[in-house]
């Protein structure tokens, strides 16, 4: 487990006509700061929704030294992912569902200097995906129907966040345990009580008036939880 709940907001919610300023606004050092950028990447073929691809996430990682955390909602991840790698995101996640080889697409990753994660949506279970696992180092929890920003937490999933908890802290997996989808003030909790390590948050934060401040406030509360 991470020593301190990761916040990531989620730039879905942002406003794309000034992204580097909406993800300046959460970069400023301190407790306001997040821990990384979750850039929601979506081809209207995985998912019925369409946002941006890998020219916006390179002049992103350059307009920004906060992590990026690219999480691809596409089709043929094995073809495309490789390219946010080495563009420099610091996290790639794939769909497991989409993936024609997500083995060899997490050693790709990997060789290209990005951690890989491999994301499972709300109806998929994991336990097939354990072997697959131990090759990953972020595990992504879809706790909406991917797609899009503003829907409600599906808390069933936190199943899959209890199983994975177990399996990394008995060291069967090394991985950083993300969820993503739902999570605010009112949800955080029970998913840091499930294990969660890294919380995305989309319209928590960039709906807030001040999203440095939710971040911090985020984060916070999910700490809270850990140690009581
Ligand atoms: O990947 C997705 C949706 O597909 C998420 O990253 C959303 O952007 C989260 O938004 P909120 O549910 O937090 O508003």
């Amino acid at each position: 487990m991470v020593a301190s709940p990761l916040i990531a907001p989620s730039i879905l919610s942002a406003d794309f006509a000034k992204l580097g300023e909406e993800i300046a606004a959460v970069a400023h050092p301190g407790p306001t700061r997040a821990d990384w950028v979750h850039v929601d990447v979506m081809d209207a073929h995985f998912v019925p929704n369409l946002t941006l691809g890998l020219p916006v996430v390179q002049s992103l990682l350059k307009s920004t030294d906060v992590p990026i955390d690219c999480h691809l909602m596409i089709d043929d991840p094995d073809r495309w992912a490789i390219g946010y790698a080495e563009a420099g995101a610091y996290n790639v996640t794939v769909h497991v569902e989409a993936a024609a080889d997500p083995v060899m697409l997490a050693k790709n990753l990997r060789a290209a200097g990005a951690k890989a994660g491999l994301s499972v949506k709300p109806g998929t279970p994991l336990e097939p995906h354990l072997e697959t696992l131990k090759h990953y180092d972020t595990l992504l929890v879809m706790s909406v129907e991917p797609g899009f920003g503003g829907q409600s937490f599906i808390a069933d999933v936190l199943e899959k966040v209890r199983t994975a908890r177990r399996l990394a802290d008995t060291g069967h997996l090394k991985l950083i345990v993300e969820i993503d989808g739902g999570i605010n003030s009112d949800t955080i909790e029970q998913a840091a009580e499930a294990g969660v390590d890294c919380f995305v948050a989309g319209s928590a934060v960039y709906g807030a008036e001040d999203p440095g401040r939710a971040v911090a406030a985020l984060r916070e509360q999910a700490a809270r939880v850990r140690v009581s």
